[in-house]
């Protein structure tokens, strides 16, 4: 049976979840007599920043997100509702308003339209490495962080790149199609070593450099461009044009993030640049590449094959007949060609980066909704402090995200300060700004006061308080 001091602590473990819903009103909301029998029976210790009742947590994970991440969520305690795939526009916004979380990998498109019915949400894990499909900066505003996998799966990607050059170079996918059709088609003209070709790689962060290292073990020279000045790794060198480097490389692969500047990076003029009877490999982003430009070069021999993993329209689910004419319209042409591999955005899709994904994202969100941390954040400033004993001397962590203007601090270090501020972290980055206050002291009387008087302070974004 609880004691009351326990029963006390829950009932400020459930207003602390209901304070994280960042509406003033829902303090003042009680819980049921049994939701609390309900929870007091499951009741555990308390440790160490898991303030709030982590049962009341909702979060909703899209696009089979890796099973570590389900199993780190369940063990926090928290509400998980699994899709295996990415959900319309109309269910998506009916289930983004409930929840305090959402994972997504690169299909779920995060626009200002869905994300201003996210009433709850304080947290987007995107399990991949692209955060395109999420509008970051409305999320920024909106005092949403969001986290992703910076590199986990870019061995995949590389070691994708690299079958795939060879499969190109070596027609293997048309020799396997014709065999699988029956016939017995044994060719040499056009087929080639790898060694001493030239790999050009357009992009050199971590997919592309990790992908340098391998093609030179293979006996490849290496030449890379990018937009910014990169050291680069064993013989590889850098070069000063886009254009440099298609008319040196035999292969050309693309590692650089979907931005309006890489919209189209290569179209008719790139390819009628690059060498007679190179290759095209995209594993970036589907909008990088001009696709009917490509099936043109394709067309008359100056392109002698092409890899392709992303497509401008990829559709939500796995199954027949939704690669469409209609949102593709070169699909027809392309196919038709010969020495062309297509695959269905897998470059990232291995047990082990998805297993490695599913970790460090669960684990960044973890850390964020229990602890505030923002580490790692793409979107917000990195705010972080030590580990707090809330047990200890009636401490409250405070979060509060708002507006980067002048005199904002002051105003909440008026309100923090009838407190004992044991320490106090602040950041900003472009329109927002980040806080993080420990404060000791503080009677349980008073939380709900301190939270109000925080969330009327001009400016602000998201007033959060774990206790
Ligand atoms: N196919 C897949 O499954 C898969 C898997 C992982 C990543 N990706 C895609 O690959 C992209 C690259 O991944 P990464 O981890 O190497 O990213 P990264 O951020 O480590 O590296 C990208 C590099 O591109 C450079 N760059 C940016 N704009 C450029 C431009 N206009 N011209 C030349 N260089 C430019 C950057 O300076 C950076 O060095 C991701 O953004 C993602 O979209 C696809
Ligand atoms: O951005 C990424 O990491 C890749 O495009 C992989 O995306 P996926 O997780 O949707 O396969």
């Amino acid at each position: 049976m609880a004691s009351p001091q326990q029963i006390n602590n829950l009932q400020q473990h459930f207003q602390s979840a209901v304070a994280l819903s960042g509406s003033p009103n829902a303090v003042s909301t009680s819980p049921t007599q049994s939701y609390l029998a309900q929870r007091i029976n499951s009741m555990k210790p308390a440790k160490p920043l898991k303030p709030f009742s982590t049962g009341d947590i909702k979060i909703l994970l899209l696009e089979n997100v890796n099973q570590t991440a389900i199993e780190i969520f369940s063990g926090q305690g928290y509400q998980v509702e699994f899709y295996k795939s990415s959900l319309g526009d109309e269910e998506l916004i009916e289930k983004i308003q409930e929840v305090h979380a959402i994972g997504i990998r690169s299909k779920t498109k995060l626009s200002e339209k869905i994300l201003k019915h996210a009433k709850n949400l304080v947290v987007i894990g995107c399990f991949c490495i692209g955060t395109n499909q999420v509008d970051l900066e409305f999320a920024a505003k909106s005092g949403i962080a969001v986290f992703n996998s910076p590199f986990s799966n870019s061995r995949s990607v590389a070691e994708l790149v690299i079958a795939e050059i060879i499969t190109l170079a070596r027609q293997l996918g048309d020799r396997s199609i014709e065999l699988h059709t029956g016939t017995w088609n044994k060719v040499s003209a056009k087929c080639w070593e790898i060694r001493g070709k030239t790999l050009g790689i357009v992009g050199y962060g971590h997919i592309g450099a990790q992908l340098s290292v391998l093609a030179e073990s293979m006996g490849m020279n290496v030449i890379y461009y990018d937009v910014n000045m990169i050291m680069s790794l064993g013989t590889a060198k850098q070069v000063n044009t886009l254009d440099e480097l298609l008319g040196k490389a035999d292969f050309v692969t693309l590692h650089v993030p979907e931005t309006p500047e890489t919209a189209n990076l290569l179209s008719t003029p790139q390819f009628a640049a690059m060498k007679d009877g190179s290759y095209v490999i995209n594993a970036s982003r589907g909008t990088v590449v001009d696709i009917q430009a490509l099936v043109e070069a394709m067309k008359v021999g100056k392109i002698a094959g092409a890899a392709l993993d992303v497509y401008p329209n990829e559709p939500a689910k796995n199954g027949a007949g939704l690669f469409s004419n209609e949102l593709n319209p070169w699909i027809s042409e392309l196919t038709s060609l010969r020495n062309v591999i297509l695959t269905p955005h897998i470059g990232g899709s291995t047990e082990e980066a998805q297993s490695a994904i599913g970790i460090e994202v669960a684990s960044a969100l973890v850390k964020y909704v229990n602890e505030g941390s923002s580490s790692g954040a793409v979107n917000f400033p990195e705010v972080s402090l030590r580990a707090l004993d809330l047990d200890q001397n009636n401490s409250v962590r405070v979060l509060y995200v708002h507006q980067n203007v002048p005199g904002v601090l002051k105003t909440v270090n008026n309100v923090l300060g009838n407190h004992n501020i044991e320490k106090q972290f602040s950041d900003s980055r472009g329109d927002i700004a980040y806080l993080m206050a420990d404060i000791s002291q503080v009677d349980s009387a008073d939380i709900k006061s301190l939270y109000e008087q925080l969330e009327n302070t001009p400016y602000k974004i998201v007033t959060r308080l774990l206790y």
